[in-house]
């Protein structure tokens, strides 16, 4: 499919001239801590789901509900702890247009100054000499659910309609496995979302620095943690080191042996469920644009395990990778405290790739952690359990919502973007995809050095305002498809 080009300039226009409005929107929304790991700030998600939905009604959103998804499932401290709402609304109900479900999470990662930042994370700072927008969730994700808000914003300035029916859906356990969401999903494909065409998630990055991308793959993600048991309180090193066998060792000795350094995992039977490589695939990565060098700009390191572009892609998008995540209960402030821990929980996940089968990579994991385990001969107990998983999503990028994208990223930026996938995870993507039975399209906003669930995460305003440029052409060309 290929389409004239729209005289969408007044709306680029208009989202130009809105720009400082849209710095303080994303500044308010960045100002909650909304860290849905963080059980103590629960509250505060609350706080922003209701954010958001005054947002909605001021701009004339309808039928807006706040789905409850009641108690938050185990592992988790508070058996009482309630899942934040899903936030849905509506903007045009016309039977003539289509209709396009954008989802996003209003959920962060965990993010303290002391960890590094330059900056308060939740003080968005903006750095007018390099226009650059430092805070956590400005990339991920609030950066762009506050996009599609400044979209219908600039419409309502213009008076323009809508070219296409909206629905939004926006969730707060994204970056905690989406509890929740996939059952509501399946509860309202035929009631609230029964009219969708398409679905649209802005909730990832360019490749690089440079070059808009389109994105039709993700790993996923299965994360695990290891329990292991001790004493029955944290004990005196110089009293008891020595005589009682210690958690942390034997923590430590398991989680080395799930991955070497080289990013190698150890855990056997999991390379047997990797896809082949085809000749046709692998020529895909000759085309893409990136480098050695920009991955370090991004890592801000020269640390790569890879001297090429080719194996660095393929390692990001189509292998799988585990990384050891941290230890909960060990001693990590500063100084030296002479403790041993009594009970110590190591977290780690494996970023999964086409076949890897989810339930059978779980028994993988648990045979090969409870064997090493058993070597041990340790009194203490030890137990691995799953937190969360959601399963790799890789689709056919050649359809009317991706072609509608690329024109308008093409219009914005004035250049075709690259067809990617991306190392990271949406679980609900292929959700969506199964239940509604659509497409889905992925539409980042953000860059590759936007340091999402890294510390002094930011977003660079041109990509903030061409962003909001992009979504709006997308619906406009869409709505013309
Ligand atoms: N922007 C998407 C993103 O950051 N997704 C998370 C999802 C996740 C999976 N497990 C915990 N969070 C990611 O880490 O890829
Ligand atoms: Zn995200
Ligand atoms: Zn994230």
């Amino acid at each position: 499919m290929s389409y004239d080009k729209l005289p969408l300039e007044p709306l680029f226009k208009k989202i130009d001239e809105l720009k400082p409005k849209f710095i303080e929107r994303l500044r308010k929304a960045i100002a909650i801590p909304s860290v849905s790991s963080d059980e103590t700030l629960r509250p505060r998600v609350v706080d922003m789901a209701n954010f958001l939905k005054n947002e909605l009604t001021t701009l004339g959103f309808h039928d807006i509900q706040m789905k409850d998804l009641g108690i938050q499932p185990p592992p988790v401290a508070d058996p009482n702890l309630k899942l934040p709402p899903i936030v849905l609304g509506r903007f045009g109900n016309d039977a003539s247009k289509k209709t396009v479900l954008v989802y996003g999470h209003y959920d962060v990662q965990p993010a303290l100054k002391e960890d590094g930042w330059a900056t308060d994370p939740f003080d968005m700072y903006h750095d007018e000499a390099k226009d650059i927008l430092f805070g956590r969730g400005t990339t991920d994700d609030k950066g762009p659910v506050i996009g599609w808000l400044n979209v219908i914003e600039a419409h309502n300035e213009l008076k323009w309609e809508l070219p296409v029916n909206l629905v939004v859906c926006f969730e707060g356990m994204e970056e905690s496995g989406s509890l929740g969401l996939e059952g509501l999903i399946a509860k309202e494909a035929k009631q609230y979302f029964s009219k969708v065409d398409t679905v649209c998630i802005s909730d990832n990055y360019w490749l690089g620095t440079s070059k808009p991308v389109l994105t039709y793959g993700l790993r996923g993600c299965n994360y695990y943690q290891i329990i292991v048991n001790g004493p029955g309180a944290d004990l005196h090193s110089g009293i008891f080191g020595g005589i009682v066998a210690e958690p942390m060792t034997d923590l430590i000795k398991v989680m080395s042996q799930l991955v070497d350094s080289t990013g190698k995992i150890l855990i056997p039977g999991i390379d047997d469920m990797i896809a082949p490589l085809t000749d046709k695939e692998d020529a895909l990565y000759d085309d893409i644009d990136f480098s050695v060098e920009e991955l370090n700009a991004a890592s801000g390191s020269k640390t790569s395990l890879h001297d090429n572009k080719k194996d660095i892609l393929k390692h990001r998008w189509r292998y799988p990778s585990l990384s050891l995540h941290g230890i909960e209960g060990g001693f990590s402030g500063a100084g030296a405290k002479t403790v041993i821990p009594a009970k110590v929980i190591g977290k780690f996940s494996i970023r999964t790739v086409p076949d890897i089968d989810s339930a059978k990579l779980d028994q993988l994991v648990f045979d090969h952690v409870n064997k090493l385990n058993a070597q041990l001969n340790s009194p203490n107990t030890l137990k691995v359990e799953l937190i969360h998983d959601g399963n790799y999503w890789v689709s056919n990028p050649f359809n009317e919502a991706f072609t509608a994208a690329a024109k308008a990223t093409e219009d914005v930026w004035n250049i075709k973007p690259d067809f990617t996938r991306e190392g990271g995870s949406i679980p609900i993507t292929i959700t969506f995809e199964k239940e509604l039975g659509t497409d889905v399209l992925l539409l980042p906003m953000g860059r590759g050095d936007d340091g999402a669930h890294s510390i002094n995460e930011k977003l660079n305003l041109s990509n903030y305002i061409n962003g909001c440029k992009t979504l709006g052409g997308y619906l406009h060309y869409y709505g013309k498809s």
